[in-house]
């Protein structure tokens, strides 16, 4: 077996691996990264990407539909079929040469197989071929192996051949009927995409829908979905599952059925660590990679480990920024340069724990940084929440007729600044920037009452959310 060095191997080619490679090599380093399936891993193929293009041009119609002069010029129906016509490009019909070309603009290495750690430094590669390859490292093994989703053990589940996110993001079609087992992220923005091509479309969810988000995102987005026609059963728990010809019945504990053409299984994800030689490091393998802030695992000062598998933040952005972090701290090790590793430093994940954005592109949005009142107090803080119509700001209500949507902001009172924010309504997506910049710049909102939003932009709402606090509060600290 022929063996080849390289100052940093990663295993696996998705956002994280390639951000940890990328910045590697920028450091000075040579970089190999080990892929079995595409170059670009879950979010370009059939994750972030393919469920945007997906929802994109239905939220389009319906945002011209709300506008008075713009509505009658859009009468017709969603063309679904260019609808999944435009997700093919945008998933790259599935192929990854423009990905390949960029590692090799970057300078990194591309092997093709499967990567299992079998030492210190060391990694044996499966080839595609039925051949093997080993690698050796001279400074660090990056693990960005990635996330698969999670299958509950339900009677039936697998013989019934459910789909789950990549079969939903990547179908060639939309089926008549469509269920779905589970209430996060990806049940609610399949079952906005589906009803919107006309699939009838049923949720099923152990508790309620978007439970980790502030209670009123949840409620905002179910009510939104069943008047789209979604057929909502709230605290409903599977019991079996079964699949006759074109036909799935799901039965609940309950006793109650629900037959659909497909079935989405949306329950949470699993780490991709059960085959990757994990024993032979001392960790444990089908389990979540630990790591400290500089993305290290503990107990071996060459591993590293990035994005999901970390089960730090299951995002993108936040995967691209562990790896821009471990990427720079291997690169400073290397070199026996400085390495910042203080709360903020350059070579630090420190967001991770304190102001993780994320949005969700259900009808309405949902964009959401940080803590929830529940978190914030149940993290011992002293908390006071502040509350808007976001509709009552005359961005909004320029923007679509009879705007609906919240804010809310949390107040950590001691220091005066956010701990956490959430808007829901339409677009208001862009608006997240802003509380993550200043949850992370730990603004006191004495100073931020100085940064005036222009008029007549949603952004408003940020005044609004100040003068609910009260100036002299602000001033007070
Ligand atoms: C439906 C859906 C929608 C989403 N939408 C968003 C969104 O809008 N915004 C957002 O921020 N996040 C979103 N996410 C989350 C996002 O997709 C993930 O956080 C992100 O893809 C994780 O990147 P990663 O590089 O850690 O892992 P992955 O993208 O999973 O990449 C891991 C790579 O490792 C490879 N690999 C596995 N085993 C081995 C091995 N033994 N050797 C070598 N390589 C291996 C895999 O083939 C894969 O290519 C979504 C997720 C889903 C499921
Ligand atoms: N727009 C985005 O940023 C975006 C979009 C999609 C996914 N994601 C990421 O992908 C990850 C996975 O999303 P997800 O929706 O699969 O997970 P999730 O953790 O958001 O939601 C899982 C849901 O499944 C339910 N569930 C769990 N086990 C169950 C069981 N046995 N039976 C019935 N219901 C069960 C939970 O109660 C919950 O409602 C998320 O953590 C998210 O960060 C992000």
């Amino acid at each position: 077996m022929t063996t080849a060095e390289y100052d940093v191997i990663v295993l696996g080619a998705g956002v994280a691996g390639e951000n940890a490679a990328d910045r590697a090599v920028q450091g000075g380093l040579t970089a190999v990264i080990v892929e079995p399936e595409l170059v670009g891993g879950e979010c370009s193929y059939w994750a972030c990407v393919p469920s945007k293009a997906l929802l994109r041009p239905a939220q389009a119609m319906r945002a011209a539909q709300k506008v008075k002069g713009a509505a009658d010029a859009v009468t017709g129906p969603l063309d679904v079929d260019a609808v999944f016509e435009r997700r093919d490009f945008f998933a790259a019909e599935w192929a990854d040469a423009g990905q390949v070309e960029w590692l090799e603009s970057a300078g990194i290495d591309l092997i093709r197989g499967a990567g299992r750690l079998s030492g210190e430094r060391e990694v044996t590669v499966a080839l595609g071929d039925g051949g093997a390859r080993k690698l050796r490292a001279r400074h660090a093994v990056v693990v960005a192996t990635g996330s698969r989703a999670a299958m509950p053990r339900i009677a039936g589940l697998a013989d019934a051949q459910p789909w789950t996110s990549r079969e939903a993001t990547s179908a060639p079609a939309a089926p008549t009927s469509l269920v779905i087992i589970g209430g996060g992220v990806v049940a609610a923005e399949m079952a906005t995409a589906y009803a919107g091509f006309g699939t009838e479309v049923t949720m099923l969810s152990r508790g309620g829908i978007l439970t980790t988000m502030e209670p009123f995102a949840g409620d905002r987005v179910a009510d939104s979905l069943r008047a789209m026609g979604v057929v909502i059963h709230e605290n409903a728990e599977t019991h079996s599952v079964n699949r006759e010809g074109d036909t799935v019945t799901v039965t609940l504990v309950d006793g109650r059925t629900i037959e659909a053409e497909e079935l989405l299984v949306a329950t949470g994800r699993e780490p991709r660590t059960s085959d990757i030689g994990l024993e032979t490091v001392g960790l444990t393998p089908g389990e979540w990679i630990a790591t400290d802030d500089t993305m290290r695992v503990q107990g071996n000062h060459w591993l590293y480990a990035v994005g999901d598998v970390t089960h730090r933040a299951l995002l993108t952005h936040q995967g691209k920024y562990q790896a821009r972090a471990a990427g720079d701290v291997i690169a400073a090790r290397a070199a026996g340069t400085a390495i910042d590793d203080q709360p903020w430093g350059r070579h630090v994940a420190t967001a991770d724990h304190v102001a993780v954005p994320q949005v969700t592109f259900t009808e309405p949005e949902v964009a959401s940084v940080g803590l929830t009142a529940h978190t914030a107090r149940a993290a011992g803080l002293t908390v006071e929440v502040i509350d808007y119509d976001l509709g009552a700001v005359s961005g909004a209500s320029l923007r679509e007729d009879h705007y609906e949507g919240a804010a809310r902001m949390v107040v950590d009172r001691e220091r005066s600044v956010i701990v956490g924010a959430t808007f829901v309504g339409a677009d208001v997506a862009e608006l997240l920037h802003a509380a993550t910049t200043a949850i992370v710049g730990e603004i006191p909102l004495s100073r931020l009452w100085h940064a005036v939003p222009a008029f007549p932009t949603m952004s408003e709402v940020w005044l609004r959310l100040l003068e609910g606090y009260g100036r002299d509060s602000a001033q007070s600290v």
